[in-house]
């Protein structure tokens, strides 16, 4: 098949090196010319495990353009993969892809499966609908086009192998040829386990927003059964495997931490929210989740101004992990952002080490920050600090050299964001050791 992909973020660029993969000829289109010129000369413009290589191995069937219209002189299926950030009342800005609808419809040149990719809310695809036929009415063109909504499950960190393997495919669509058009092209991804779920395009739409609500409101859960083990004297490390063995709850995605963070689950999260007050309806639940996130992200900032004072002047803590999550260099919404502020405001400095996601810390997020000094390896990071806050759970610090964290720490202490480590056996070594969840530790801020 010929197929555009426009946006070459996590999501466009990883589908179109995916559909690629299955031997389908793929433009992927960006307006951001220096990520196209990049990308034209082997540069991944995000961290992804395995991705450049396989963007290498189909460098024949891939192609790299500017112009949605040369890419729309071959192809006859055209993806949306654009951002939806919140906009300034927490709803999706559907900005970029109804600029890329209105793009369609001045490019396209013959029947059209339009396919929406991006997360948004319901209702969407008749705006698109209407974008495109404006343009091809304001053309004079008898052109027709399907609009399928077919959102994406992929994870940041494993973006390469969800998309190649997903555990399911949900396709919107109001036709039967666009059902079959979908179905042909997923065919060669669910050889294995994967599932395509066939629905009416409002459903498909909302089976994005509600698998990632649900996601989040897992997490604030067992966040909050965590501020209550911490009152109540019991540890949530225990209690997690305890409710995540009854199959009905699970084990997974109820690991307690500094709050949720990502380009998802708060803007996600967010417009439902939005979404539902619109139409006169007051989304509890998911407000409280929100809620929950918020505060979760202080839960280190809290116990260290518990444990040093308010004020931290003079005191150099070193963070470990800056992305919002391991194996990425995403730094959206990361719970860092909001600790490292907490810490430096009060007078901290802060020594950082990210297995990768330095370059955006240093460029983006923390540009004005001078209390953050880098370093290139994590034990290097150490020296000369009060403490060590473990924020993101990079597996290169799994299993640390402890013996040396002693060394080269001033006391040792650790605040621990992802409870990766055996109290027990720190202690012995003479650490003194807070995690998120255990004890009674609990500590009330504001
Ligand atoms: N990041 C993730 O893990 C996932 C994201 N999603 C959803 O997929 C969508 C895309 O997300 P990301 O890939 O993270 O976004 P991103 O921000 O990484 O990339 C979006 C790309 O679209 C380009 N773009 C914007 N307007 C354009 C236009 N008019 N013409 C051509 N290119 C344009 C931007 O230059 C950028 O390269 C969002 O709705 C997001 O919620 C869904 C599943 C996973
Ligand atoms: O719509 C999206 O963009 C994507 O959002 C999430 O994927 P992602 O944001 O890449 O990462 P997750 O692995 O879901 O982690 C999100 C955040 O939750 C946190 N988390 C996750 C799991 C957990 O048990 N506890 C926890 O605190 C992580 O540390 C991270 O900050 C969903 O998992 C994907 O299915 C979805 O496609």
């Amino acid at each position: 098949m010929k197929i555009a992909v426009v946006g070459t973020g996590y999501v466009g660029l990883v589908s179109g090196t995916c559909f690629a993969e299955m031997g389908n000829d793929v433009w992927c289109v960006d307006k951001d010319e220096e990520k196209i010129a990049g990308l034209q000369n082997g540069v991944i413009p995000i961290f992804e495990p395995g991705l450049k290589e396989l963007v290498q191995k189909n460098s024949d069937r891939l192609r790299f353009v500017t112009d949605i219209s040369e890419a729309l002189q071959e192809a006859n299926i055209c993806f949306i993969a654009v951002g939806t950030p919140p906009g300034e009342d927490g709803s999706a800005d559907l900005s970029a892809v109804l600029a890329v609808a209105s793009s369609i419809g001045k490019a396209m040149v013959r029947h059209m499966f339009v396919v929406d990719k991006s997360t948004v809310p319901v209702g969407t695809s008749r705006k698109v609908r209407q974008a495109i036929q404006h343009e091809l009415n304001l053309r004079g063109s008898n052109l027709t086009f399907d609009v399928i909504s077919n959102p994406e499950f992929l994870k940041e960190g494993t973006a390469v192998h969800d998309c190649l393997l997903p555990d399911r495919i949900i396709v919107g669509t109001d036709t039967d040829k666009a059902a079959r058009l979908m179905s042909d092209l997923y065919k060669p991804f669910l050889r294995s386990t994967g599932r395509l779920l066939q629905m009416d395009i409002a459903s498909a739409e909302m089976t994005k927003y509600a698998a990632n609500c649900m996601l989040a409101t897992k997490i604030s859960f067992i966040n909050e059964i965590a501020n209550i083990c911490e009152l109540v004297g019991a540890d949530v490390n225990k209690v997690r495997m305890g409710i995540g063995s009854d199959p009905r709850i699970g084990y997974s995605f109820i690991f307690p931490g500094c709050g949720y963070g990502g380009s998802c689950f708060p803007k996600d999260v967010q417009a439902l929210i939005r979404t539902s007050g619109g139409l006169g309806y007051d989304a509890r639940i998911l407000q409280a989740v929100e809620a929950v996130n918020e505060s979760q992200k202080l839960a280190l900032p809290r116990r260290i101004v518990a444990r040093y004072g308010e004020s931290l002047t003079g005191l150099h803590f070193t963070c470990w992990g800056l992305s919002f999550k391991p194996d990425t260099d995403d730094m959206r919404c990361a719970a860092s952002l909001v600790i490292i502020d907490e810490l430096t405001k009060r007078g901290a400095k802060v020594h950082a080490y990210d297995p990768q996601a330095e370059k955006v810390a240093r460029t983006i997020y923390f540009r004005d920050n001078e209390s953050i000094e880098y370093f290139d390896g994590k034990y290097d990071a150490l020296k000369g600090c009060d403490a060590l806050i473990l924020i993101t759970e990079w597996k290169e610090f799994r299993s640390p050299d402890f013996e040396r964290i002693k060394e080269c720490l001033r006391e040792p202490v650790i605040f621990d964001g992802r409870n990766q480590y055996e109290a027990e056996s720190l202690q012995e070594m003479g650490f003194e050791y807070h995690q998120i969840g255990v004890g009674d530790n609990f500590v009330e801020w504001r």
